[in-house]
């Protein structure tokens, strides 16, 4: 069976992400860009090397994983090398991927993303010493940004099985372009490019209690970035990931 993925359950899975990534970009961009967190000749960790927020990072990861959050497979690691095994008993999660999905994971492209290009459009500029919760802030946007994304695989695998007798020979002829073209729903993308935009104005506006604050409108996260981040980063990286998944569902 299908273990009750659809295309709209996925679609709806992915609708409720977007609220995760909003409220995470809000919750970053309440921190100035605290370079320090960044800069691995600062905060030195005794025995550690690497930046402060890779230290949190990988640590963080590998205390997840002993607790068994990489068991969903929905979960992608950053930093998948040297990870503990987990340390508890798996819940029965369906096996609904193709094998070939394990080895689909951009989390390294999506990390150097995230810290040169996006997070300085919509951060302020400044430094409040606030280096660790920074760094955990930054660690679960990335998380709701990776699963945003590596979603794409749950996506693909539906397309997939709606069709197979239309996405088999492109697989086979290994058509990148014509499976992009195959998986692309323009209607939808803009959609969710207008959705969160709209998100973005009602999640970070100021809340008042006896008017609306409509004179002053300053959102916590710019809506148009918002809007900008998923065309030009999150809805290509999705599908990408459809792709790659797509490229190995014959193997
Ligand atoms: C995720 C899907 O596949 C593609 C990617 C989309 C996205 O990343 O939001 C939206 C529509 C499709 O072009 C989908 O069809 O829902």
């Amino acid at each position: 069976g299908n273990d009750g993925f659809t295309l709209d359950s996925v679609r709806d899975a992915l609708v409720r992400e977007e609220d995760t990534i909003i409220f995470g970009l809000i919750e970053r961009a309440k921190f100035p860009i605290n370079s320090h967190t960044y800069d691995e000749n600062c905060n030195k960790v005794p025995g550690f090397s690497g930046s402060l927020v890779e230290f949190v990072a990988k640590n963080t990861e590998a205390v997840q994983a002993k607790a068994g959050r990489y068991q969903n497979p929905e979960e992608n690691p950053f930093f998948p090398e040297n990870l503990p095994p987990s340390l508890v008993t798996s819940y029965p999660f369906p096996q609904f991927l193709h094998a070939g999905a394990a080895s689909v994971n951009i989390n390294k492209s999506i990390w150097k993303l995230y810290f040169h290009e996006l997070l300085p459009l919509f951060v302020a500029s400044g430094d409040d010493g606030n280096y660790a919760q920074t760094a955990a802030s930054d660690l679960s946007l990335l998380q709701a940004i990776s699963r945003r994304i590596h979603y794409g695989k749950f996506v693909a695998e539906v397309k997939f099985r709606q069709s197979p007798k239309d996405y088999e020979p492109l697989i086979r002829a290994k058509d990148k372009e014509g499976l992009m073209k195959l998986l692309t729903f323009e209607k939808v993308e803009e959609m969710v490019r207008k959705r969160v935009e709209k998100k973005a104005k009602v999640f970070g506006q100021n809340v008042m209690l006896d008017h609306v604050d409509d004179r002053n409108k300053k959102y916590k996260v710019d809506p148009s970035f918002v809007s900008s981040l998923y065309k030009k980063w999150l809805i290509p990286l999705t599908k990408d990931v459809e792709v790659d998944y797509l490229l190995r569902r014959l193997d």
